[in-house]
């Protein structure tokens, strides 16, 4: 079974680098448009808190639709790797001028703030990078088990998730993934081309 997600990532993650600078850029236009017609249909809760990730090996790029959230004011969070516990994420507030640092990825992440910090229960929307997604919504991340095990929290706590959406390229998509017992299916799929709802 994690042999099979492993082959699945490398695959993927081959495909999803062979995308040009062009087409990235087209995506994140393109994203960008989607999400704003997605958070249209939503009972807009105003200023939403919205969880998002900074782009790192050929994610959908987030940084255009980052700074249009920006403009219309949506407080945003990024996900920071706890570090005392090195398992969890937690997020926390950035904004343009956010003091910035690289986690052992290599992937920025705003510097520790404590009173920059949203409560997990507090999130609205959660924005999520992913490897692979399948007809059924289950993501396949980069093996670090970092979402599942911060989502796994909101079951522990009883607290009400925010609403899960994957972003990826429709390069992405499998017709189906191995799943484990950890995995939490998501509620929506955004790609340059769709959005898919379950
Ligand atoms: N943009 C973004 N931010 C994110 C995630 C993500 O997937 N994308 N994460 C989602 O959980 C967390 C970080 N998880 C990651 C897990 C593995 C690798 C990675 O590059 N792994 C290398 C091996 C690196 C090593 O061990 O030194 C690899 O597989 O090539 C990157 C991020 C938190 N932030
Ligand atoms: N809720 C959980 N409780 C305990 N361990 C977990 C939990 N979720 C995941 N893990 C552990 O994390 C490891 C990686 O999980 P998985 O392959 O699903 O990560 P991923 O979804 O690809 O990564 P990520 O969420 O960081 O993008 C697994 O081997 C598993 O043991």
């Amino acid at each position: 079974m994690s042999e099979k997600r492993a082959l699945i990532r490398q695959q993927i993650r081959k495909a999803r680098n062979s995308l040009s600078k062009f087409e990235q850029k087209i995506a994140a236009e393109s994203l960008k448009v989607n999400f704003t017609q997605h958070l249209k249909q939503q009972k807009t809760i105003k200023n939403a808190h919205i969880g998002i990730y900074f782009s790192n090996d050929a994610e959908l790029d987030t940084s255009l639709l980052i700074k249009d959230l920006w403009a219309k004011n949506h407080p945003l969070y990024l996900p920071v790797i706890h570090p005392f516990n090195g398992t969890t994420l937690y997020f926390q507030r950035y904004e343009e001028n956010s003091p910035m640092r690289a986690n052992r990825y290599g992937i920025l992440e705003p510097k520790l703030n404590c009173s920059q910090i949203c409560p997990l229960a507090e999130l609205d929307y959660l924005l999520m990078p992913l490897v692979a997604f399948d007809d059924n919504g289950n993501r396949l991340g980069m093996g670090g088990g970092f979402y599942d095990k911060t989502l796994a929290r909101y079951e522990k706590e009883n607290w009400q998730k925010p609403q899960l959406i994957g972003l990826a390229h429709q390069c992405q998509h499998v017709p189906s993934l191995p799943v484990e017992s950890w995995d939490v299916p998501l509620n929506y799929i955004i790609t340059p081309q769709k959005i898919y709802h379950w």
